[in-house]
């Protein structure tokens, strides 16, 4: 069946004009969008985080209506571990704060199930159990510091909860305190002042070693590994690194070779480690690596305990392998008292404090409440650990888009017989743009959300989409095909397909045979432009009526006269057709949801070959 041009009919309902500028807008600070019907899940991209108690109010601009959030009610956030006072005012400023510290595991249990969100520090376990008795209400954890390995991260995305980190403000800290314990380490500081404290005088026992000229290996060349070796090669030390993620043009720039793991521990008089704990880090200081380092090696972690196994340290120390260790962190912390390593005489330790400066613990409290106050607005934060990192700009400029393709998504599964038969969902994007310049993550996870939340009861947002469609075995595929035209406007028309299904509403099926929507932006307002093969025109709010008919006078009157008759407002109408007085499609936005009479009338119109009811 060819395509056919649509014939809009734009209806003088004072309504029609109004519903149609229901935009999406954005405020100076944030972009967020709501959307009159799918509020409360909106999370997509208010931003895959709305608060579960929205409330939005209808405000008169002009000609038409804008529908914004209204004063929702104040979320709540706990605050488990210490956090900086600046950062406790600004959540002050927009949340009820429950600074609870030291709770046992079954306490935080208990309580977070009233918390839209937790922020944590490194003495917080957030466990699936926490996720799973947050019992949906969780939005955000906010770790304020930069390792999240005490974050369960794949049972928070299973759950649809945003974690957020805070990446940057204590980085200088754990700089600053690495060298701190390299060069105490070096001169026996803790030992020769516990010496003294205890009335010795031990000036031969604590002859220490020098710096200068001595190879330091970074294991871990980031954000704090880069900075501790820019203060190392300050100190006269010859710095190489390993980090096999690491640009070595950054490293190169610092003066800085990057070099292969077993290099680096042949070479090194001293190792600071810089990564972070996963399960390739875990115990990567092993027996096995102790037996390859150059004897008498010193050993510096401001990183995580777990990333050495600390029996095989403590054996390493014991036969001379390692001269000294220098300990900020452990594999459990606190340590046991009587752990021998803690206890071991050629060990420093301090209890985890890297970022404990006034100056770090203040920046982190900030930036840790900045991303959870933006995440609980919903927009995406930068410091996303479990959901892409998408710029304001781009944000803004696809924020209709996302709209459209929720829409389609919804719309699409709807048009499906029987429900929850999709295993196929082609998104075809046309666009002038270069593929690499359109970023279309947030627009398949909002398809996503479009076709599963209707057929069932799980939450889909920006942080769950790809799990939840690879959960239930749902394959999306994403095809470009370039428009020309100018790639200022980021796509011409998405188009959802999906793949053998039987459709309730055969004039949905394509040629090809599969259901296939597609819809553009118009002046902001997502529009269906295509249905099957009928091109259609109408915008997407509210409710739509989809009907094949015989294309013959009258049709449009006799089907308003009913929709009329039961107060059913009609917003929105198009009519499209194959040939003149052959079929045509009648697209039909109703405000209100007709009740089963006034469809069972429609669907008696002898004209009216078959129609479907579809809910946006
Ligand atoms: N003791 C403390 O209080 C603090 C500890 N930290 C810890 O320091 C570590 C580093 O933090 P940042 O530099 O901010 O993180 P980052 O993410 O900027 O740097 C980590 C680097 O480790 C590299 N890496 C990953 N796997 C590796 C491997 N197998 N071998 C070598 N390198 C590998 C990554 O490519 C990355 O460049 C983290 O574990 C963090 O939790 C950070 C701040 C304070
Ligand atoms: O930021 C990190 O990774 C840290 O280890 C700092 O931990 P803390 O916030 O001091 O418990």
């Amino acid at each position: 069946m060819a395509s056919v041009a649509a014939k809009p009919l734009h209806l003088p309902a004072a309504t029609a004009g109004e519903l149609s500028s229901l935009t999406p807008y954005s405020t100076a600070a944030s972009v967020s969008f709501s959307s009159p019907r799918s509020q409360s899940s909106f999370l997509g991209l208010r931003l895959a985080l709305p608060l579960k108690t929205p409330c939005f109010r209808k405000r008169t601009e002009g000609r038409g209506l804008r529908i914004e959030a209204a004063a929702a009610a104040r979320p709540t956030v706990l605050v488990a571990e210490k956090l900086g006072d600046a950062g406790l005012e600004l959540l002050r400023g927009f949340a009820n704060v429950d600074c609870s510290y030291n709770l046992a595991p079954e306490e935080l249990c208990a309580k977070i199930s009233l918390c839209d969100a937790l922020i944590v520090r490194s003495g917080t376990k957030v466990t699936r159990e926490v996720f799973e008795a947050a019992k949906g209400r969780l939005k955000v954890v906010g770790r304020a510091g930069v390792g999240i390995d005490n974050v369960d991260l794949q049972a928070a995305t299973e759950h649809g909860c945003l974690v957020v980190n805070a990446p940057t403000a204590n980085t200088v800290a754990a700089a600053e305190h690495g060298i701190a314990l390299l060069a105490s380490m070096a001169r026996n500081v803790a030992q020769a002042d516990a010496s003294m404290k205890a009335g010795k005088w031990q000036r031969n026992k604590y002859v220490g070693v020098s710096l200068v000229g001595k190879t330091l290996v970074v294991m871990g060349f980031g954000k704090v590994g880069s900075e501790v070796a820019r203060r190392a090669k300050g100190l006269g030390m010859h710095v190489i690194a390993h980090d096999p993620y690491a640009p070595a043009d950054r490293a190169r720039a610092i003066g800085v070779e990057l070099v292969s793991f077993d290099e680096a521990i042949s070479a090194a008089d001293f190792i600071s480690l810089h990564m972070p704990l996963t399960p390739s880090t875990a115990k990567l200081f092993n027996d096995e690596t102790f037996a390859k380092v150059k004897k008498g090696v010193r050993i510096i972690n401001v990183a995580r305990g777990g990333v050495i196994d600390e029996d095989a340290l403590v054996r390493a120390l014991d036969d001379g392998t390692v001269a000294q260790a220098a300990l900020d962190v452990f594999t459990v912390e606190p340590p046991p008292k009587d752990s021998k390593l803690v206890m071991h005489e050629k060990v420093t330790v301090t209890p985890h404090l890297g970022a404990s400066t006034v100056e770090a613990q203040e920046g982190v409290a900030i930036e840790i409440a900045e991303a959870v106050i933006g995440a609980l607005k919903g927009e995406l934060a930068a410091t996303a650990v479990n959901a892409p990192m998408v710029p304001a700009e781009v944000l803004s400029e696809l924020a209709p888009y996302v709209i459209l393709a929720e829409k389609l998504g919804r719309l699409a599964v709807q048009l499906v017989a029987g429900g929850s038969g999709v295993k196929g969902v082609k998104v075809v994007y046309k666009s002038a743009r270069d593929p690499d310049d359109l970023d279309t993550r947030i627009l398949r996870a909002m398809i996503t959300k479009g076709i599963i939340e209707p057929i069932s009861s799980v939450f889909v947002n920006i942080v769950n989409a790809d799990y939840t469609a690879k959960q239930r075995g749902l394959r999306i595929s994403e095809e470009r095909i370039f428009h020309d035209d100018t790639p200022e406007i980021p796509l011409d028309s998405i188009q959802v397909q999906l793949s053998n299904v039987e459709s309730k509403f055969a004039s949905a099926l394509s040629d090809a045979g599969d259901i296939r929507v597609e819809g553009r932006v118009k002046d902001g307002i997502p529009h269906l432009t295509l249905v099957g093969s009928f091109s259609v025109d109408v915008s997407l709010e509210g409710n739509l009526i989809l009907c094949r008919q015989v294309d013959q006078p009258g049709m449009i009157g006799h089907v308003g006269i009913i929709l009329g008759n039961q107060n059913v407002n009609i917003n929105f109408m198009s009519v499209g057709r194959t040939a003149p007085r052959k079929h045509a499609i009648m697209a039909i936005g109703v405000d209100e949801e007709p009740d089963k009479e006034t469809l069972k009338k429609i669907g008696e119109i002898p004209a009216i070959e078959e129609f479907v009811f579809l809910g946006l």
